[in-house]
Order: structure tokens, then sequence, then C-alpha cells
């Protein structure tokens, strides 16, 4: 899918191209190409396997592009790759940390693979413990973290040398409510700052919150990009009707997809299944009444057209799947 045409002038946070990568004769990136503007934050979500962290290894450069193009400001990255690099901070999705380290010694070892100047790298590293509320554990070892606090420390890192652009792969994967709160709070804070964002994730309500735009890869392609509304707006009058069942899920959810008025049926759970169906409400007896022998319907919930329902309706699939 091609970005569409952008209107302002200034160069983009990012811009990619026709990214390909293939592993044998499986194409698991295939034309993906999208752009961020300056200080825009932009969420990329997909299901398991979608191609996310592929895509973001040849963003950052850590994935040579079978093809395609990655400009990071002005700076193609295959021609200008230090000068590329220098605007990303990347926040990988395994915790990239010395853990027999402190934070201050992590912090220090990376602050001088960048280059910073020792003198100003003691007040960047204080910076940037505050900006992920670390300070107070500077002096700990990494093995005493919990998981969210290792990946705010990994935070912590990618911003050391003041990136331009902040890409998070699933920061939330894996962290303690306390952490995912502190790290949402973050992002947010940095955003509103000024910083440039591309965050995936699974959690539908994260990328909801954080970010502006926000694009859909399934198996290797970008199949949709938009503002939530916009995305939500390619329903047309679909709702999202999430059914508790107590029987057989996978029979169920065959049966509800035939209904007149349902466009898609996926199991989420041992007793879930959710559809997407025109009519909503007006629709629940007929549900209902196609299940008996199957399965008993014990809760029922009809939720307006959301991000959840668009990414249903685009990919057929949860994105938790
Ligand atoms: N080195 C590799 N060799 C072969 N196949 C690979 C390799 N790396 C990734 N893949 C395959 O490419 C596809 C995309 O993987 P990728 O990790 O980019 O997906 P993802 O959207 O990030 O998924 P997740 O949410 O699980 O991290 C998957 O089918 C994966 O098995």
């Amino acid at each position: 899918m091609a970005s569409p045409p952008r209107t302002s002038t200034a160069p983009p946070a990012l811009q990619c191209t026709g990214l390909r990568k293939r592993y044998g004769d499986k194409t698991v990136v295939d034309d993906v190409g999208f752009h961020i503007d300056s200080g825009e934050a932009y969420g990329l979500l997909g299901p398991n396997g979608a191609g996310k962290t592929t895509t973001i290894s040849m963003l950052v450069g850590l994935l040579r592009p079978d093809e395609g193009s990655v400009r990071v400001g002005d700076a193609v990255l295959s021609d200008d790759p230090a000068v590329a690099k220098s605007r990303i901070g990347y926040v990988p999705q395994e915790i990239a940390l010395y853990p027999e380290l402190t934070a201050l010694e992590n912090l220090r070892f990376f602050g001088r693979l960048h280059g910073i100047p020792r003198r100003a790298l003691a007040g960047r590293i204080d910076e940037v413990l505050e900006m992920v509320g670390l300070r107070d554990r500077a002096k700990d070892r990494v093995e005493t973290y919990s998981g969210g606090m290792k990946r705010r420390c990994n935070i912590a890192v990618a911003l050391l040398h003041e990136p331009s652009l902040l890409i998070l792969d699933e920061p939330t994967v894996g962290v303690d409510p306390q952490s995912r709160v502190a790290i949402l709070d973050g992002v947010e804070a940095l955003v509103a700052a000024g910083m440039s964002l591309l965050y995936t994730s699974h959690y539908m309500e994260e990328v909801e919150r954080v970010c502006t735009r926000v694009g859909i890869i399934d198996h290797g392609k970008l199949v949709a990009e938009g503002t939530k509304e916009e995305l939500v707006a390619g329903l047309g009058s679909a709702d999202r009707i999430e059914l508790v069942l107590d029987g057989d899920v996978t029979r169920a959810a065959d049966t509800l997809r035939g209904i007149d008025g349902v466009s898609e049926a996926i199991v989420t759970g041992s007793h879930s299944v959710r559809l997407l169906a025109t009519g909503g409400r007006h629709l629940l007896p007929a549900l209902i009444g196609a299940l008996p022998g199957i399965a008993a319907v014990t809760g029922v919930e009809v939720v307006e057209p959301d991000l959840e329902a668009a990414f249903l309706h685009l990919t057929g699939k949860s994105l938790r799947d």
C-alpha cells in the first residue's frame, strides 16, 4: 500500500517506501511504505508474525531490506547510516541491557558508545533517568529490577543521544501495571514535547491513547492506514459484539458467521466469540436463537465501532491472535 500524499512541507521524521524482506520463498514484509511527520505519534498494529519487528529492524538499520528505502529526516539510511541512526532511539522487544551492571553503569556505557562527551553525559543521564522515573534506583543492578523497570531503563538508554524519533517495539509486554502507566505517561510527555514516535503494540487501548495515526499490518502488508476515526469509518455501520458462551465456541463461531448481517466471527477465548455485525442489538435474538445445542449465551456486549472492530474487519483476526 502506498502512503498517501503528505500535506506538510517539512521532511518527515521517517519515510519508508516499498520495503520488502524475504526469507527463502516467504515474503514476510511486502511493499510496506508509510511516513511519520515530525512530532507525530504513529502506531503499527498487527497480529503475531505480521511483520512488525522485521519492518522495524529495517527502519533502524539492523536488517537490510531486499527492496525499498528508508529516510530519517533528510538522511537516506543506506547512504548515510550514521546520521540516519543518530536520529533514532530504538527500544527492542527484548531487553538489551547488561543485567549485572547498575542502570547508571549501563547508561554510561551506552552513552560512551554513542560518543557523548564525558562531561555532557552525566547531566544527560540524570535527565533520562528523570524522564523514565528511575533516578532513585539508578545505583541498583539491573538484574534486581522488575520487567517494567528494565524496560524503562532501556527507554532511558534509547533517549540518551537525544533522538528526534523514538521507536518502541511492544514496550509494555511483560511489564507490571505500575510501570505500564509510567511508560505510557512518559511516552505521552515525550510526544507532547515534540518527539516523533513509532509505537507497536498488541494493546489496542495503548495505541488509541498514544498514537494519532495507525497503520495496520497483516501478512507483511500494510492493509490500512489512517486516524482511528478514519479506520473506524471504513467499517460502515458494523458493530462489535462480544459473546460469552458456555459450549462449543468453534461451532458457535461457524454457525454465527452464516447469519445474515454477520460479517466476521472469531473465537477469542475458551468462552468467548467476537462478531462484526450490522444491525447490532436487533440481531441479538437471531444470534442467540441460532445456538441451542451448540452453546448457551451467558453474556452479551454490543460495542460501538472501535479500532478493535476495524482490525477484525481488515484482518479477520483478533489483535492478540
Ligand atoms: N530470520 C528469520 N528467518 C525466517 N523467518 C523469519 C525470520 N524472522 C522473522 N521471520 C518470520 O517473518 C514473519 C514476521 O515476523 P515478525 O517478527 O516481523 O512479526 P511480528 O509482527 O513482529 O510478530 P510478533 O508480534 O510476534 O513480534 C514471521 O512469520 C516470522 O516467523
